[in-house]
């Protein structure tokens, strides 16, 4: 076994830029990093920024998960130069680094609609990395990977805001990146969480225990830096800013740049499943069917563990197929349809559209393809086609998971609609009942501990008749399956013990507030083994039903953007 990595040194030897090397920095730009006011980027895929660093910065937590696959020794987490680095200082970075990092427009669309008014200048140009800047890219273990800070202070997209994310949202994205990685979900990862003892800014936030939908009160908050790790972080929303430029020939490289934009997101995250040497139209229509099985599978695994992105514009939409931006996120609970915690995110974002949000991005996508073929082209005429396919593949993809979360050999469209109505009609927690289930009950007794009121005793019938008519199903599997024994195994890696409840993860922001951490170490733990057994006293607290007082709880039900 080779030796984990202890030094920002031995780490250094391992960075190896693509990104820098072969993409267009903003002729503009000085290129020295120093760059912080808002300013239209008109050309270019990337700034050079230098993150500016926490005051008093203290270390809160590493994922020991993504160290251990990246070789990283656990002692590194705390070296001086790590902490250094990975709380925005760059100014002594060992080489081959170099001492800024960059951050990359990119544009919006929301639900279909393109945007460009979104920047003071309203023209779009002042849009994208407003305060997340990647400051390492690296090959490390034999994949590559890209780290950016999130909260690294202002860009030339900030948009006149501070570059700042708040304790609160930080604590959050860390350790929400590393449960969704355990829950099997595609998802950015995280490596690093550090405060600033000093520093704070004002965001409005919800007094104690209220219940209003929006914030009332400005609250001053800590301010953290998260630094989170993919194979990149090209967005939609990237590919979008370079067609459109490239649609209407807004400056001489505009073509150029999207062609660069495209060839660098095969390399970053379809290299071992496009071969380069095809001619580039075939390419890009393999690109489109990859992103295509990935985005669907994706949102059809949000489903599975109920999660809700919130915000699932084209610019939250990782060109890679992976989650990305753990902002107005949350898990449902209390079953709910169109359950959404995010105020501003409305039903189109919401829990069950999610499938019909994922297509219009995917839309956004191929239409960002477009300008790379000729009107006549047959490539082109085969992206249309794998763009129709959309709503059939993600179909496919979410009859696939009702199946494993119900632990069933073929879906049964009937007997799942039957079971939601039901749901919605009792109000029952979604992952409570899934995981009762996994254990194949013959009666309703263990289910009930997942329902939220008591059912009349008309609704009480109609559930064990649908129990009857599931346990049928399932006997049925048994003779595909084997077992039952394996059934209830096969379930029990579908449907989650422990999921994410945010009245859970209050408590551990707020101790960190006041410089403990222990809550967010034992939260690491417990949300990084989801699918486990854990011992009963953590059973006793974290597998229970939403209590009622946090029932349109502001700041725990919903939540204004919370960043
Ligand atoms: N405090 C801030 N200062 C500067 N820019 C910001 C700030 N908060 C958000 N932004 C920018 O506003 C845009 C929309 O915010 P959104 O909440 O989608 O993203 P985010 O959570 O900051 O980032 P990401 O998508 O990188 O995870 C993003 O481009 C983001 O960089
Ligand atoms: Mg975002």
């Amino acid at each position: 076994m080779t030796e984990r990595i202890k030094t920002l040194d031995a780490f250094a030897k391992h960075v190896n830029y693509s990104l820098l090397n072969t993409l267009m920095p903003d002729p503009e730009s000085t290129g020295d990093g120093n760059d912080h006011n808002p300013r239209q980027v008109f050309s270019g895929h990337y700034v050079p920024v230098t993150p500016t660093p926490l005051m008093s910065p203290v270390y809160i937590a590493h994922s020991e998960t993504l160290f251990a696959e990246l070789g990283l020794d656990d002692s590194l987490a705390t070296t001086t130069d790590f902490a250094a680095l990975f709380s925005g200082d760059m100014s002594a970075v060992p080489s081959p680094m170099v001492p800024y990092g960059w951050a990359t427009g990119y544009a919006l669309s929301i639900y279909g609609t393109e945007y460009t008014q979104q920047c003071p200048f309203r023209t779009g140009n002042g849009y994208g990395d407003g305060r997340a800047i990647s400051v390492v890219e690296a090959v490390l273990n034999g994949k590559r990977w890209e780290m950016q800070l999130k909260g690294a202070g202002r860009t030339p997209y900030c948009r006149g805001a501070d570059g700042r994310a708040v304790l609160r949202s930080s604590v959050r994205e860390f350790l929400v990146q590393e449960h969704m990685h355990a829950l099997g979900i595609p998802t950015s990862r995280s490596l690093s969480l550090f405060m600033s003892t000093s520093d704070t800014v004002d965001r409005p936030w919800y007094r104690e225990g209220s219940h209003a939908y929006e914030p009332e009160v400005m609250v001053q908050n800590p301010i953290a830096i998260s630094t989170r790790v993919a194979p990149s972080f090209l967005r939609v929303g990237q590919l979008e800013l370079f067609a459109r430029r490239a649609r209407c020939h807004e400056h001489d490289n505009a073509h150029d740049e999207l062609k660069a934009i495209v060839i660098h997101l095969i390399e970053r995250e379809y290299a071992e499943e496009i071969d380069t040497t095809e001619p580039f139209d075939v390419q890009v229509v393999k690109l489109a069917t990859l992103f295509r099985d990935r985005l669907t599978f994706l949102v059809s695994q949000w489903i599975r563990v109920g999660y809700c992105q919130g915000n699932f514009n084209s610019d939250n939409c990782a060109a890679g197929g992976f989650t990305l931006d753990y902002g107005p996120f949350g898990f449902c609970e209390f079953f709910e349809t169109d359950y959404q915690p995010w105020t501003g995110g409305g039903r189109h974002f919401s829990f069950l559209n999610q499938p019909l949000a994922a297509q219009k991005n995917f839309d956004m996508f191929c239409r960002s393809l477009m300008p790379l073929f000729a009107d006549d082209s047959k490539h082109l005429t085969a992206l249309n086609s794998i763009n129709e396919g959309f709503s059939n593949v993600m179909e496919r993809a979410m009859a696939n998971m009702w199946a494993s979360k119900l632990g069933l050999a073929d879906y049964d469209h009937d007997l799942l609609m039957k079971l939601l109505q039901l749901m919605v009609r009792t109000g029952v927690d979604y992952s409570l009942f899934f995981r009762e289930l996994s254990a194949l009950p013959d009666d309703m007794s263990s289910l009930t501990r997942s329902f939220y009121h008591t059912p009349k005793d008309e609704v009480m019938k109609e559930w064990q008749n649908w129990l009857q008519a599931w346990r049928q199903s399932i006997e049925k599997s048994v003779k595909i399956e084997g077992s039952l024994a394996k059934i209830s195994e096969t379930m029990r890696q579908a449907n989650p013990k422990f999921i994410w409840r945010e009245w859970l993860i209050v408590p551990a922001y707020k101790a960190a507030e006041k410089g403990d951490f222990t809550l967010i170490h034992r939260l690491q733990k417990i949300l990084t083994a989801p699918y486990d057994e854990q011992s009963k006293e953590v059973e006793a607290t974290y597998y229970q039903r939403r209590p009622i007082e946090f029932f349109s709880a502001g700041g725990v039900a919903h939540y204004s953007c919370s960043s």
